[in-house]
């Protein structure tokens, strides 16, 4: 697949664009702040629903000049090629209210848009998938699960409403000082939600882990040119709980074993609801839920010992660009995995200046033979040879960033 058509009104700092795309490599070069990234964040929204940056869609929106009128909202329209059906997918984003979408020109909701455009981001923030909390390496998994099967997102959403409202009653449980009769039972009604959810939400990540786990370590040692084997495992805080141990991260038949007990959704909702059970006391005490999808890791290793806190700074962003080329490829060859059709568009944002010249070869031959890529530098020298293709410059402008080849 390849977007054709991009349109932006009023987003980041483009007020109008409008641009015709090709497949295979194209190049937006323009020094700091010109708004490279804004247009290729745009693209991976439509895919996505969030950004690979920002925190709120508020954020999104053009800020006019002060002593202009501030626009109440933002548009991004692109067309999208599947072979040779088109979509078009359009997006509006109004600060302060709920975004409205169109797909073909018909009134949608903004979910439905989802699946349709597929696209991988490696960006230098993906530096974070290594180093940073584990909340950002469940959402890696979540946002590929909703890539692979766009109706987990509704099972997503679900998940993340009931454990909001389950964390406020327990909360409000701690502040009373003293679990009533009443609220013990609401909290039941609860458990039972929050475990069919998680338990849908875990058996999907499984499945991604499963499918990207040989990519991630052939990625690896293509970046790193075969040093070092990376390993990927989903650790659920269910089996911590359950005493079980954490397996030998170069034992995979452990590892896979530890997987597999959490493939079968009612049998991993039961067991969820049987743990928050028995956690009842503590949860109340701590007013925090304390076992389910949001408490489990994605765990990443480094022959046998784990990336954060151990890798170096070098090996960092090797495992991070791997953990995105392996979603990539994952995506690209593993087409019975999802009803869609044709591989995704890979947006490589401002990465080519941080790599050394391994890195920089072994993602320029992956790219190489990518459908459409979209790639964003500082200058035309950043850009592989092995990607030379269209080339536009962008430039800030009183009126907003402007595009030109
Ligand atoms: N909502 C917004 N309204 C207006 N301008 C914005 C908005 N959001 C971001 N910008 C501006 O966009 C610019 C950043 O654009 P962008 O991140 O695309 O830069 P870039 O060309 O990719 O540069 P770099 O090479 O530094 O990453 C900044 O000047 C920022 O102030």
């Amino acid at each position: 697949m390849y977007v054709s058509d991009l349109a932006l009104d009023d987003f980041r700092s483009f007020h109008e664009l409008v641009l015709a795309l090709e497949p295979g490599p194209t190049a937006f070069i323009g020094p700091n702040g010109q708004g490279k990234t804004n247009l290729v964040e745009a693209i991976a929204y439509l895919s996505t629903l969030s950004s690979h940056r920002a925190g709120t869609d508020a954020a999104l929106v053009r800020r006019a000049a002060p002593g202009n009128a501030q626009p109440a909202g933002a548009v991004i329209r692109a067309k999208v090629l599947h072979g040779e059906r088109p979509s078009v997918l359009e997006l509006e984003l109004i600060a302060g209210r709920a975004n409205r979408a169109r797909l073909n020109r018909a009134n949608a909701r903004p979910r439905d848009l989802l699946g349709i455009l597929r696209t991988v981001v490696f960006a230098p923030e993906d530096l974070a998938l290594v180093r940073e909390q584990p909340s950002v390496r469940r959402r890696f998994l979540d946002d590929l699960a909703v890539t692979l099967r766009p109706t987990l997102a509704g099972v997503r959403a679900e998940h993340d409403k009931i454990l909001a409202q389950r964390a406020s009653l327990l909360k409000s449980a701690r502040a009373a000082r003293a679990s009533t009769a009443s609220m013990l039972s609401t909290l039941e009604v609860w458990d039972a939600q929050l475990a069919a959810a998680a338990a849908r939400l875990i058996a999907a990540r499984i499945d991604v882990v499963q499918r990207l786990r040989p990519w991630v370590a052939d990625c690896y040692s293509r970046v790193s040119e075969g040093r070092t084997h990376a390993r990927i495992a989903y650790r659920a805080s269910l089996l911590a709980h359950e005493g079980a141990e954490d397996p030998d991260p170069a034992d995979e038949a452990a590892i896979l074993a530890a997987e597999a007990s959490l493939h079968d959704v009612p049998a991993t909702a039961a067991r969820l609801e049987a743990a928050m059970g028995d956690l009842h006391a503590r949860e109340i005490d701590r007013g925090a839920n304390l076992v389910g999808a949001h408490r489990d890791e994605l765990e990443l290793f480094l022959d046998v010992l784990p990336a954060k806190g151990f890798a170096s700074h070098g090996e960092q962003w090797s495992l991070a660009l791997a953990l995105r080329l392996a979603s990539y490829e994952m995506l690209r060859h593993d087409v019975d995995a999802y009803a869609g059709d044709g591989e995704p568009v890979l947006i490589l944002d401002d990465v080519f200046a941080s790599l050394d010249d391994v890195r920089r070869r072994a993602l320029a031959g992956i790219a190489a033979g990518a459908g459409q890529v979209l790639l964003t530098a500082a200058v035309d020298d950043d850009v592989p040879a092995a990607l030379a293709g269209a080339r536009f410059h962008v430039t800030r402008t009183e009126s907003g960033s402007q595009v030109q080849p």
